[in-house]
């Protein structure tokens, strides 16, 4: 039977003979030239009689010429064009200047960078620059730190950081930014080695592109400070012992006191403030402090606008005392205003998101929570994934020796993150975003449920973030979306504060979101497996996104710095994401194409 269904084999099919391994030539009569004859001449000199393992596999093979064109080329639609080999930017917008500039490089000397010719971005001149020659050393330094084991920090902070906080997580090493930022912090200069206090006041600058761990980074060191005042610090320890000896009287079966109810010498007076732009970003970065305080001891307060009053005054008032108050400028500056002795203890200082809140709108409030801070202050740590050339300015005219850690990949938006753009003007939208946008959605969704996980009857949930410029076209198109059958909402900053921790943890909840799969699915057109948020810049910034993939840019952002941060709710952390611009013809087209070639060159936006 083998030997009739082998002279029947199609011989010009190579996957129909290889997927035969037991089928010889020796049994075909009827080899055609067109066969492989390289396959077939190897397996009959050799004849392994077992099945080995590819040596080349680190090779990409060479391709036939209508094999070489990516997938993603093939596809129609809003995904079209996306994983490309060659950048599909038009090489006739290069300037005259640049072009001959390319040519003289290249002819004179073959190392020097071809001009930059990104003139759209040149023209807005948003970010601070870094060299490349900087970005490169920090590269080999970053070698040396492998492993959280190698920094000089409390064992207990590190077994925090591992149970707590990577919970469930394997193979886990510091980031660049960790790598980098956590000696510095802790005044270690080599891995392994113990590190060198300082005396005085220091600053430092942590910029790390967007999901980096940069909290982490900031926060580990200031809480192994916070602990190592603490075990040195007369007034507590004496507080302990007395609360001890109250505790053991208290066990004893004829105890009739009143309870122990000294306040703790911390009492409204924290060593570590952290100060953010939202109640959303206080609120994530407060739980990865509580994270750490489930093995560390300290406590935690985290204040928000959500919270009343009388709440906060029990919480940063109460008799166990608070060492780090995560907090916006304008809620912490109100407090310190009835009470000025609030900042007298501070020691550590971290301004996360710190180019909003040396922005207009709080840099007069953040630079007096600064200035009450500053008597008993040892560090500041300003903290951002974009440093404005504003910024630049404003920390080098008054923190002339602050500490500048950068990474390598500093405003480059990661290749891991690809991107699309939609011209909304062409047909089938004729400029109807609202369409371009329900049509992308929906592309995901179809795209999903191609490779489908059905877990019994359980579907798995895409989740999409919509960033647009302005808050009322959140509504109007979460209405939209929701007309076509989409699961969509809005969030701006008119939403109710309580809701904004419900609607986002969807989107930041790590854990896969399954849905039950309807067994009758409703004859009204409906996309189940897609979820939606339309939102402004108010979750650009800091939000872990950890499960969002997509980012579609409704409106093209104002400047490069909200491309950075809306771009950076995906691919976070290392995974792979997607963003897709909607470009209209009043939009900015030569931004886009300038970010899109840097995004596909790997080069910091500028
Ligand atoms: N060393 C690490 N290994 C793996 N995951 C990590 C590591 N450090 C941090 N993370 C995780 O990476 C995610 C992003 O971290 P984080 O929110 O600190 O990023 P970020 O740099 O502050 O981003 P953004 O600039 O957007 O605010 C978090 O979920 C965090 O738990």
């Amino acid at each position: 039977m083998r030997r009739a269904a082998a002279n029947s084999v199609c011989l010009r099919c190579v996957h129909t003979i290889r997927s035969r391994p037991l089928l010889q030539p020796s049994v075909i009569p009827s080899v055609q030239p067109c066969l492989d004859q390289r396959f077939f001449s190897q397996r009959t000199k050799d004849r392994p009689s077992r099945m080995v393992l590819a040596d080349q596999v680190h090779r990409t093979p060479r391709l036939s010429r209508d094999d070489r064109k990516p997938h993603r080329e093939r596809i129609a639609g809003p995904f079209a064009g996306m994983n490309r080999t060659v950048a599909n930017f038009d090489p006739n917008r290069a300037s005259t200047r640049a072009r001959s500039g390319d040519r003289k490089s290249s002819q004179e000397d073959g190392r020097r960078r071809p001009q930059d010719d990104r003139k759209a971005l040149k023209m807005q001149r948003a970010l601070a620059s870094v060299s490349y020659n900087k970005r490169t050393s920090l590269k080999e330094r970053m070698q040396s730190y492998e492993s959280f084991d190698q920094f000089d920090l409390l064992p207990a902070l590190k077994t925090a950081a591992v149970d707590e906080v990577f919970a469930g997580m394997v193979d886990i090493r510091p980031t660049p930014v960790q790598r980098l930022a956590i000696p510095a912090l802790l005044g270690q200069k080599e891995p392994g080695e113990k590190r060198v206090q300082h005396e005085g006041q220091s600053s430092f600058l942590l910029a790390a592109e967007t999901g980096s761990g940069k909290t982490l980074a900031y926060l580990l060191p200031a809480i192994d400070a916070l602990k190592a005042a603490e075990a040195q610090d007369t007034e507590i320890q004496a507080y302990k012992e007395r609360a001890e000896v109250e505790k053991q009287r208290q066990k004893a079966s004829d105890f009739k006191g009143k309870p122990f109810e000294e306040p703790h010498p911390t009492m409204a007076r924290p060593k570590v403030v952290v100060l953010v732009p939202t109640a959303e970003l206080a609120h994530q970065v407060g739980l990865v402090a509580k994270k750490l305080s489930h093995v560390v001891k300290f406590k935690t307060e985290i204040l928000s606008s959500n919270l009343k009053p009388q709440q906060i005054q029990r919480n940063l008032y109460g008799p166990k005392g608070v060492d780090v108050v995560i907090s916006t400028p304008h809620l912490l500056a109100s407090i310190a205003d009835s009470d000025p002795n609030i900042l007298s203890r501070v020691s550590h200082l971290i301004i996360d998101e710190a180019d909003s809140l040396f922005d207009r709108s709080f840099s007069s409030v953040t630079s007096s929570i600064v200035e009450r801070s500053s008597p008993s202050m040892k560090q500041l740590i300003c903290c951002s994934a974009t440093i404005p050339r504003k910024l630049n300015n404003y920390l080098a005219t008054n923190y002339p020796k602050m500490i500048r850690i950068t990474t390598p990949n500093l405003h480059a938006i990661p290749r891991r993150v690809q991107l699309g753009v939609i011209d909304v003007s062409k047909d089938p939208y004729r400029n109807n975003k609202d369409l371009a946008c329900a049509d992308v959605i929906y592309t995901i969704g179809r795209e999903a449920s191609q490779h489908e996980n059905m877990i019994k009857d359980e579907i798995d949930v895409r989740r999409v973030m919509v960033f647009v410029n302005e808050r009322e076209k959140t509504e109007q198109v979460a209405e939209y979306l929701r007309s076509k059958g989409i699961d969509a909402q809005a969030l701006h900053r008119d939403t109710p504060e309580k809701r904004h921790g419900e609607i986002l943890e969807t989107f930041t909840t790590p854990e896969p979101l399954r849905i039950i799969a309807s067994p009758n699915p409703s004859r009204h057109r409906s996309l189940t497996n897609v979820k939606v948020l339309v939102v402004t810049d108010l979750a650009s910034r800091g939000i872990d996104t950890l499960a969002v993939r997509h980012v579609i840019l409704y409106d093209v952002p104002h400047t490069t710095i909200d491309f950075i941060h809306r771009l950076g709710r995906a691919g976070r952390m290392g995974r792979r994401g997607r963003g897709i611009v909607l470009v209209g013809n009043d939009d900015r087209r030569d931004v886009v194409a300038d970010v899109k070639k840097s995004m596909f060159m790997g080069q910091a936006l500028i």
